[in-house]
């Protein structure tokens, strides 16, 4: 299949061996000038053919076999307007005779070469997630054991659970790096629980909080939680529940620094242990003032306490926040002998590592079970290949639950309501009679920091409940959501870094399960795949042709057209036909109302000033001078692009980003950057600036940093450089 495909979109490429695109296929007279216009938009773009992907010679019969077949089918329908409401069936529910004929989106034209991937294949760093060593070989509370084995159904510990558990349990600070879906939580939860317990002195809830746990986002609270204060939940409700008091509080460092700040009944005299989950994440968010003013704060009542710091991914900037939050820590990280640590089935407790080595830095473990793949679609093709990919997996396979990464909120919305109007109806029934089955397997659902924080949970509880289903959402949901058997991650927009593509496809086989994920990358984009690969990160390649393949299993995007079986058959050609039609479902969607003509438009705005927020380091990758606005504007279902959108457009808006009250509200880059990461913080910045002005000297945060255990300051955190993009991006989330 993946042959003939390589016909279909070969023939597409070359201009002498174009069938024509449309069924009635250009005149000459605008065939010149559309040749013409496309010249002077690859003058004008950097997304000109690159190197080509195989050799000319190979395929230069194939590109004439295809062409020759391509005329052969359409002779002498050359001015037969195609109209594709006449193919659907069931897909607009409106009289079809009634609606004028619409030229056929040209999809396969003047598209770029796809390049050859030339990925240097790195052994991935792999780490064994589960160990036969049962949780009851540990020194802990028989009580404590049976809730582990009969509430949680665990028997045997995960690696990490093996080498942490005894650490943490003799007292030791330790910094925790373990792979996505190894179970880091319970690797610290449980020495919490066994060390609470064991108090002399029984706690009392009135004591307020011996445990302190610090994740960055909302979402991830699970069975532990015996208090929880986040943003975009009443502030009011969660001082009176600190009031009652909570004895393991967990949080996220803006809103916790919130109640620092503006709540009298928070004391953390009595905390025992100080927990940074994810501390990847936390850093790559800014939040490292936060923490400052958390470290400070918890410093100034408490001095004796146990620090444990967790990460997925071992960052220099991970590794400084260790040095000033831990004392003397045991590092305990879980790869495999290959790559020179411990192993695990040995029992051996790792070494008292302070720092890891550099080679270790900024090289991720990946699940062994996790199938990792990439695909270079040209701009035009890439709703359609998206769409392609949701139907042979949520319509042809079973029991598939898949989650699509997007740039941003507005990207998420726009393609979860297109998906949602439009492909369910592909099943060729209308929607309102379309059996039970029909919206499980199209059951699509979203998540993002736009939405209320009630939608966002009911939304994590039904998707991760849910035995099938496709998420689509931002990277709020890329970190610390144990979203359980799902089975696709779909990045359709490139992650900002490395960290964060494992962060994402981390969200699949996790504790052992399989798990795969699809990148979808631009053609001028496929350089990306090096820059993971310096990350021993391995992807495999599927091509565009095999994925939009599954279009000629789709009975209900066949077309009106009356052709012999052969014809029919799963040729190139059938494929660019029925891709082609599936197309115009999206493009008539939009262009069935103005409304829905600018919401296209203002999503593809969204796309390119998110676009434009790419790190500085994978500029020469992503830049928008890279993007061909007409082919991207296919993308959004939109038959043109829209004026005003160049590149220069986007420069000076850039300032402005996307959303309009933060030209108003901000000045300086860090206020923005606050503002930007705002979901995963309190949700109630506006009122903490007030409560910053009027408490502006006596804030225990705004004091002086004291030196923390290592006898650092604190405010070392502070000054650390800023690594991550996502300051200035998480607008995208
Ligand atoms: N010993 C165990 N046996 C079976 N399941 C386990 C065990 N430990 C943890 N789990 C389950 O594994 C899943 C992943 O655990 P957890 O969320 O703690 O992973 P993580 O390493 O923190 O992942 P991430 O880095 O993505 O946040 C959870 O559903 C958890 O209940």
């Amino acid at each position: 299949m993946a042959a003939a495909g390589g016909l279909l979109l070969r023939a597409a490429e070359s201009p002498a061996a174009a069938a024509p695109e449309t069924l009635s296929g250009p005149r000459p007279a605008q065939a010149r000038r559309h040749a013409e216009a496309t010249k002077r938009k690859y003058r004008a773009s950097s997304e000109a053919p690159p190197a080509k992907r195989r050799s000319a010679v190979v395929f230069l019969p194939a590109k004439r076999a295809a062409a020759e077949e391509a005329q052969r089918t359409f002779k002498g329908k050359a001015q037969k307007t195609f109209s594709p409401n006449e193919s659907l069936v069931g897909v607009s529910g409106k009289n079809r005779e009634q609606k004028p004929c619409i030229r056929t989106s040209s999809l396969f034209k003047n598209n770029p070469e796809i390049p050859e991937l030339h990925r240097p294949v790195v052994k991935q760093v792999q780490e064994q997630v589960f160990t036969s060593d049962a949780f009851h070989k540990l020194d802990l509370h028989p009580h404590l054991i049976s809730t582990i084995n009969t509430v949680l159904n665990m028997t045997s510990m995960t690696s990490v659970q093996k080498q942490s558990i005894p650490v943490l349990l003799e007292g030791r600070d330790a910094l925790v790096r373990s792979q996505t879906g190894s179970g880091k939580t319970l690797a610290y939860c449980i020495p919490v629980v066994q060390s609470l317990q064991a108090m002399k002195s029984k706690i009392q809830r009135s004591d307020g909080p011996y445990a302190l746990v610090l994740v960055p986002t909302r979402e991830p609270f699970t069975w532990i939680v015996p208090g929880v204060l986040m943003g975009g939940e009443r502030k009011k409700s969660e001082k009176a529940r600190l009031r009652k008091g909570i004895n393991i509080l967990i949080s996220t460092p803006g809103r916790l620094v919130d109640h620092i700040k503006s709540t009298k009944n928070i004391h953390f005299s009595r905390i025992r242990w100080l927990i940074l989950d994810e501390a990847d994440r936390i850093l790559d968010l800014g939040f490292e003032k936060d923490i400052t003013v958390i470290l400070n704060a918890v410093n100034a009542e408490c001095q004796q306490r146990q620090n444990v710091l967790l990460s997925a991914t071992l960052t220099e900037g991970v590794t400084r926040l260790a040095d000033i939050s831990l004392l003397d820590p045991v590092q305990i990280s879980v790869l495999d002998q290959h790559h020179g640590q411990s192993d695990p089935e040995q029992g051996t407790l790792p070494e008292v590592s302070p720092l890891p080595p550099d080679d270790e830095l900024d090289s991720f473990a990946i699940p062994g079970s996790l199938d990792q793949h990439v695909t270079l679609v040209p701009s035009k093709l890439k709703l359609v290949s998206l769409a392609a990919f949701i139907l042979q997996k949520c319509k042809f396979e079973k029991d598939q639950k898949m989650i699509i990464f997007f740039l941003s909120c507005e990207l998420v919305e726009f393609y979860y309501h297109l998906f949602l109007r439009t492909l369910p109806a592909c099943s060729g029934v209308p929607a309102s009679r379309q059996p039970p089955s029909a919206s499980t397997r199209f059951k699509f659902l979203r998540l993002h920091g736009n939405m209320e924080q009630e939608e966002r949970t009911a939304v994590f509880e039904e998707f991760s409940h849910s035995k099938t289903g496709i998420l689509l959402c931002t990277d709020v949901a890329a970190r610390g959501l144990d979203l359980p058997q799902v089975t696709w991650i779909v990045q359709y927009n490139a992650p900002s870094s490395p960290a964060e593509y494992i962060h994402r496809i981390g969200r699949t086989a996790r504790i052992g399960c399989r798990g795969s994920s699809l990148l979808i990358l631009a053609p001028s984009e496929a350089e990306y795949v090096n820059s993971l690969a310096s990350h021993k990160i391995n992807v495999s390649e599927i091509h565009v042709e095999d994925i939009l393949s599954v279009l000629t299993r789709d009975g209900c995007l066949k077309g009106s057209r009356r052709g012999t079986q052969k014809s029919r058959a799963a040729g190139p050609q059938e494929i660019r036909r029925r891709a082609t039609v599936l197309q115009t479902v999206f493009e008539d969607y939009v262009h069935s109302s103005e409304r829905r003509v600018s919401w296209a438009k203002k999503a593809l705005q969204s796309f390119i000033r998110a676009y434009a927020t790419y790190p500085r380091e994978l500029k020469h990758i992503f830049h928008v001078r890279s993007l061909h606005l007409g082919h991207v504007a296919k993308s959004f279902g939109l038959r043109d692009a829209p004026q005003n959108l160049g590149v220069s457009a986007v420069k000076r808006r850039k300032g402005n980003l996307n959303r309009p009250d933060l030209h108003k509200k901000t000045r300086g880059k860090h206020r923005l950057a606050e503002i930007l990461r705002s979901e995963y913080s309190s949700g109630i910045e506006a009122s903490v600036a007030k409560v910053k002005k009027q408490n502006k000297h006596a804030a225990p945060g705004s004091q002086p940093c004291r030196a923390i255990r290592t006898g650092r300051p604190a405010s070392a955190v502070g000054k650390q450089k800023q690594r991550s993009p996502c300051n200035g991006k998480t607008q995208r989330d």
